[in-house]
């Protein structure tokens, strides 16, 4: 099955660019092994040391580790050679050891250790191509080994300049001594990237250093002064900062391959700055040889074009994913649900995880339900998660076992290296995160992806990023979008060429949650487990989230939004009343004149309903005779000036509307009510 996976593999596009590439169709991998990585805390802060679990060992496996074995002594380093011109590429592993390609004591984690005996289509156009020192800018799909394509020629090329690193004997190693630089966009991919280069490097004299944001700086700086640099990971701004400091000793003079993972992204106005600063602090390209490899699942033309100056001549553009085609897996079942509104995507979420866990648990699926749910804002993370273990606590039938885990900027970097190492060594489990772990995390069995929210930053290429978390190395997974009606038009245009379906199987989506004496007990009942935990949610925390969705629909139509907000604030989260706002931030987000949206200085408000309602001071009233916009304060609108609600329409107990009341209310009927929506038809 593995060696047929390859066999497509060899369709898998490259060019030498002289013009614009043509590319051809492209296959993913089919492999068996799981890597995981094990943090150690010491007293020096976080170290990676590296600790391997492997799967499905074959009887190959164990051939391969004798070979290796018999390999040559430690302390007589094997010759190396580039490769040839015109030769045949090497298609697995134990090619490059045959023709001496790259070092046996690198070869020795991978073959050995890690079990791997073909290269992925993009290893082996990217790593023939690479050690003969071509600058290389690759794209393939997630999950299909990229890391590997770009870890063994820079280790290679720093082995091959001096032979003597490539056994691990005791000598002093130099702060300035950097050969290789490799720059990811997160901390997370930088910390795993810096594993594995460890486990890959642990038979030579390599010296590697990881130097990420919202860590000391000092004890880093230290560390590499201590013990020395061949190989520094990082992100941009650490990076940086510490290349760019004078008393740092931390140099590069010798550089000799740069490596830009997850490329588009660090090429996106957000990083390009510091990259671009970076490359002022290292050697050019006119200075030595210096190779560049750029990698990412997602690489448009315009990247390529953006970067082909900053190529050597004749650089190779190796490309796994054909235009043509989505550049997700066609294994991983892609599914959107459409919920009515903002109000429907917790109990929708809480029904698919609570269905996705019972399936297991019935013997329906045979893999135990780990799951990574992304939000747009730290803010959801943090309610959701605290919501799922409230759950937990009060029904621990469904959610017991399985452990709810957050991830988010707004933790301190430790919390989050904890969480992140705690989600991968965790058989069954639930990590909310943000996008900090959308790009490159490679957490072994993840068998469900859900994205509550179309991604706000990044959109499409976020999407197929996140969607890439499941489904890698050949294994199954599957993908859910859950967006309200609000996000629909957006994601249909900006997902046209994805392979969604869409999924109308939760109840709790699409049904009107102001009707919820009319709807079917069964839906009733899971609506209540989100209700009665939400009860235990810190108001500080619903009214970030309640911010927080200000911005994320900042490109929706603003009425519908507020409206869909102030739904969820009364039927999902069970408020008296919405939270406010400041005038400033509402102002910024174009909210200025939306109805229903609580101005902090502008008195209280309510949601409605009533004979005496409208918008303004009147308080919040359900149906009650004092509540709704307006009120007797006359503050915002409504009021005793008139305002929204009437007679006509209203009726906000049983559809949701806004205003109500027949005194205060303006004359023509109130803001919503009528009937509850239609369920989305297509998507
Ligand atoms: N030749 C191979 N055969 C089998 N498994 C492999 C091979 N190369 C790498 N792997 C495994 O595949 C998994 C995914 O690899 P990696 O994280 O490098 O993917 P990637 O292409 O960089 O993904 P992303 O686009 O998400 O960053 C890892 O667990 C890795 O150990």
């Amino acid at each position: 099955m593995f060696s047929a996976a390859l066999r497509r593999g060899a369709t898998c596009a490259s060019r030498v660019i002289t013009s614009r590439p043509v590319s051809r169709s492209i296959p993913s991998i089919s492999a068996v092994t799981r890597v995981s990585f094990q943090p150690t805390f010491t007293s020096r802060g976080f170290q990676l040391a590296t600790s391997r679990q492997y799967e499905n060992a074959s009887h190959y496996g164990e051939q391969q580790q004798q070979r290796i074995d018999e390999a040559p002594g430690e302390d007589v380093p094997t010759e190396t050679v580039q490769p040839k011109e015109n030769e045949a590429d090497a298609e697995r592993f134990q090619d490059l050891l045959d023709r001496k390609l790259v070092h046996s004591n690198i070869m020795k984690t991978i073959m050995g250790e890690m079990r791997l005996e073909t290269m992925t289509p993009v290893q082996q156009q990217t790593l023939n191509a690479a050690l003969s020192g071509r600058d290389i800018i690759a794209q393939a799909k997630t999950g299909t080994g990229k890391t590997l394509a770009f870890l063994i020629p820079i280790m290679q090329h720093i082995i091959h300049q001096d032979p003597s690193l490539a056994v691990p004997y005791r000598r002093r190693v130099y702060p300035d001594d950097i050969r290789g630089i490799i720059i990811s966009p997160t901390r997370e991919l930088a910390e795993q990237i810096a594993a594995e280069a460890m486990s890959v490097a642990k038979h030579t004299g390599l010296k590697i250093q990881l130097a990420v944001g919202g860590t000391q700086k000092n004890m880093m700086l230290r560390k590499t002064q201590n013990e020395g640099c061949h190989l520094l990971i990082g992100t941009p701004g650490r990076l940086k900062d510490i290349l760019s400091d004078p008393n740092s000793g931390v140099k590069a003079p010798n550089l000799n391959t740069f490596v830009l993972d997850e490329a588009d992204r660090l090429l996106d106005q957000g990083f390009l700055p510091d990259i671009e600063q970076i490359k002022r602090l290292i050697p050019g390209m006119s200075e030595g040889d210096r190779q560049t490899m750029m990698l990412s699942a997602t690489i448009s033309h315009e990247v390529v074009d953006l970067v082909r100056t900053t190529l050597k001549k004749g650089f190779k553009f190796v490309q796994c994913v054909d235009p043509d085609e989505a550049p997700t897996h066609a294994r991983i079942p892609q599914n959107v649900v459409v919920t009515n509104g903002v109000e429907n995507l917790t109990p929708a979420l809480y029904e698919l995880v609570e269905r996705e866990i019972k399936a297991f648990k019935s013997g329906e699926t045979d893999r135990p339900f780990k799951a990574l749910i992304f939000f747009n804002s730290g803010n959801e993370a943090i309610l959701t998660s605290n919501l799922f273990n409230q759950i937990k606590r009060s029904n621990p039938e469904v959610l017991g076992q399985t452990p709810i885990i957050q991830i988010h900027s707004k933790l301190t970097q430790s919390a989050r290296t904890q969480s992140s190492e705690s989600f991968r060594f965790s058989q069954s489990a639930i990590l909310m995160s943000t996008d900090v772990t959308a790009r490159g995390m490679d957490f072994p069995n993840v068998t469900h992806v859900i994205q509550v929210g179309f991604p706000n930053h990044g959109g499409r290429e976020s999407y197929i990023h996140r969607l890439g978390r499941t489904g890698r190395a050949g294994k199954e997974g599957k993908g859910f979008l859950l967006i309200p009606r609000l996000e629909q038009d957006k994601a249909q245009r900006e997902l046209s060429d994805m392979p969604l379906v869409v999924d109308k199987s939760l109840q709790t989506a699409h049904v009107d949650l102001a009707l919820a004496d009319s709807l079917p007990q069964e839906v009733v009942d899971k609506i209540e487990v989100v209700k009665k935990a939400f009860k235990f949610a810190m108001f500080g925390d619903l009214a970030a989230v309640y911010k927080a969705y200000l911005g994320v629909y900042q490109g929706a139509n603003k009425q519908q939004t507020i409206d869909s907000l102030n739904r969820m604030a009364q039927f999902t989260w069970g408020l008296q009343r919405p939270p406010a706002v400041s005038h400033k931030l509402a102002s910024m987000l174009g909210y200025g004149n939306v109805r229903g949206l609580e101005i902090e200085d502008r008195g209280a408000g309510g949601f409605g309903g009533g004979s005496r309602g409208g918008y303004g001071g009147g308080g919040f009233g359900q149906g009650g005779d004092r509540g709704g916009y307006g009120g007797d304060r006359g503050g915002g609108f409504g009021g005793d000036r008139g305002g929204y609600g009437g007679s006509r329409g209203g009726d906000f107990q049983r559809s949701g509307g806004y205003g109500g009341g027949d005194r205060r209310g303006g004359g023509g009927g109130g803001y919503g009510g009528g009937k509850p929506r239609d369920t989305a038809s297509a998507f």
